[in-house]
């Protein structure tokens, strides 16, 4: 016999399908403040949906008994039918293979290398902020963590114009992929409409400007440092050969799509709140400016300790990744629970990041939850980048340049704010909506 956590009625769920389309929390935190950590529902056609912010089984589902839990068919086959299988929508064998091989480049010996090119980025992305009015900040963030994530695959001269078209190409793909996976009833009118067809050209032209860029970093002789020259690099153990072109534009697109939006949506998050809680604010500017211009910037890293607290106290807040999901491949038991084979489960980060059970004030910022002698308390129940190997290969690069754009920004600019809460949309990820800043240049 199954068992499952408390079931909630689908057709209480049906009634309510819009608001939940829209957002999803209030009706996960609602589930759970009544059900207890975990819930299920199960439709009338078709398996069981669980959803938990419970860290024991998130543990056990992505750690101890990763083998039974594969991804959903959303983020493998939806999502790589626009970007390709690279290893966040890759699967199986071909995606252990991949990660084995990929790994390396995100080692910290070598991220050492990409933090400089990173620092150049960072500055010259803060250069286009208008001073002394209050300012939209996403489309800042969004524009630094693209070209942070470009520059540090490509190192390209700046005058390159096709990293701007692909820019724009990779963006408009994921508003359709949100659009695509939130509608699904109107898929048929993409496709009639030709929607998806003019979709999947975008999907040709960013692959033909990604090949062309590889070709010629084939025939180049020069020096790199960049993570494609890792990536050219790279020899499988089995038998020595290196990735195709194919392959490549694969994994490339997946460090686009997994890592630019997801680190702008962290840094609006973090200025935000740095700039609400003005004693953090002021613990920042002390830190900031006690750090030489002229250090290498894995030495200003290893100094950022309260920065780091920041970074790691917003990702708490507001994990960009705010929810996975997994679907057992096996019938399976779990403390009182026994799974059927094919039920998916939904693991909020979100909710485990605020589950009372673990935090004790959830809703306050409070960066010290991260200190050396408090953080070894956060680690069994707080997973920003996943858990398991299938967490975030690029997860020392997100906080790097979480860090830098910190250090960097705050000894420029003075950051002021005068909203008290920041309003969140939770597509894919977890975005903040109209979040403003007025940024007023330092003098020293
Ligand atoms: C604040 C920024 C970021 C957050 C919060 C984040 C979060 C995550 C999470 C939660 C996962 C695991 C998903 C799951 O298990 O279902 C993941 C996977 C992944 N992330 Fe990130 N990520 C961030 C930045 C980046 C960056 C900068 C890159 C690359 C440059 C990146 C590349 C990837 C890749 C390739 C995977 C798939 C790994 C695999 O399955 O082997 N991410 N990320």
């Amino acid at each position: 016999m199954y068992k499952y956590p408390n079931k909630i009625s689908f057709f209480k769920l049906l009634l309510k399908s819009s608001t939940i389309t829209r957002n999803p929390i209030p009706f996960h935190k609602e589930g759970f403040d009544k059900h207890g950590d975990s819930f299920a529902i199960t439709p009338p056609f078709g398996k069981t949906i669980m959803l938990t912010r419970d860290a024991e089984i998130i543990k056990y589902m992505l750690r101890k008994n990763h083998r039974n839990y594969n991804k959903s068919k959303i983020q493998t086959k939806y999502l790589s039918k626009y970007v390709g299988k690279g290893l966040l929508t890759a699967s199986g064998d071909y995606w252990l293979k991949q990660r084995r091989l990929i790994q390396p480049a995100f080692h910290k010996e070598k991220l050492q290398k990409l933090v400089s090119i990173m620092e150049v980025e960072i500055g010259k992305q803060l250069q286009a902020i208008k001073e002394d009015k209050k300012v939209d900040v996403y489309p800042i963030m969004n524009e630094l963590a693209f070209h942070v994530v470009a520059k540090s695959l490509f190192n390209y001269s700046s005058d390159d114009t096709t990293m701007h078209r692909l820019q724009e190409i990779i963006e408009k793909l994921q508003d359709f992929i949100i659009r695509e996976i939130r509608q699904p009833h109107k898929k048929w009118w993409y496709q009639v409409s030709g929607l998806t067809a003019k979709h999947m050209m975008l999907v040709q032209e960013s692959r033909d400007i990604i090949n062309k860029v590889i070709d010629e970093r084939r025939l180049s002789d020069k020096e790199h440092d960049d993570l494609l020259d890792m990536l050219l690099k790279a020899k499988y153990e089995e038998d020595g050969t290196s990735m195709t072109n194919e392959q490549l534009i694969d994994e490339i697109l997946i460090f686009f799509v997994a890592g630019h939006e997801t680190t702008a949506n962290a840094l609006t998050f973090t200025f935000h709140l740095i700039a609400k809680n003005t004693e953090v604010l002021q613990k920042v500017i002390t830190e900031v400016d006690a750090i030489d211009d002229n250090l290498p910037p894995m030495e200003k890293l290893a100094k950022l300790n309260y920065v780091k607290m920041c970074v790691e106290e917003t990702l708490r807040l507001y994990p960009p990744a705010w929810i996975t999901d997994r679907v057992a491949i096996e019938d399976d038991s779990f403390e009182e629970y026994n799974i059927e084979k094919g039920t998916m489960i939904g693991i909020s980060f979100y909710e485990l990041h605020r589950n009372e059970k673990y935090w004790k004030n959830p809703n306050d910022f409070v960066p010290e939850r991260f200190s050396e002698e408090n953080r070894k308390e956060t680690a069994g129940h707080y997973f920003p980048f996943g858990a398991g190997p299938r967490m975030c290969i690029g997860n020392g690069f997100a906080l790097y340049e979480m860090m830098l754009s910190v250090c960097a920004m705050l000894k420029k600019y003075h950051i002021e704010t005068d909203q008290s809460e920041v309003k969140i949309a939770p597509l894919i990820t977890l975005k903040p909506i109209d979040v403003t800043l007025k940024f007023t240049k330092r003098t020293s």
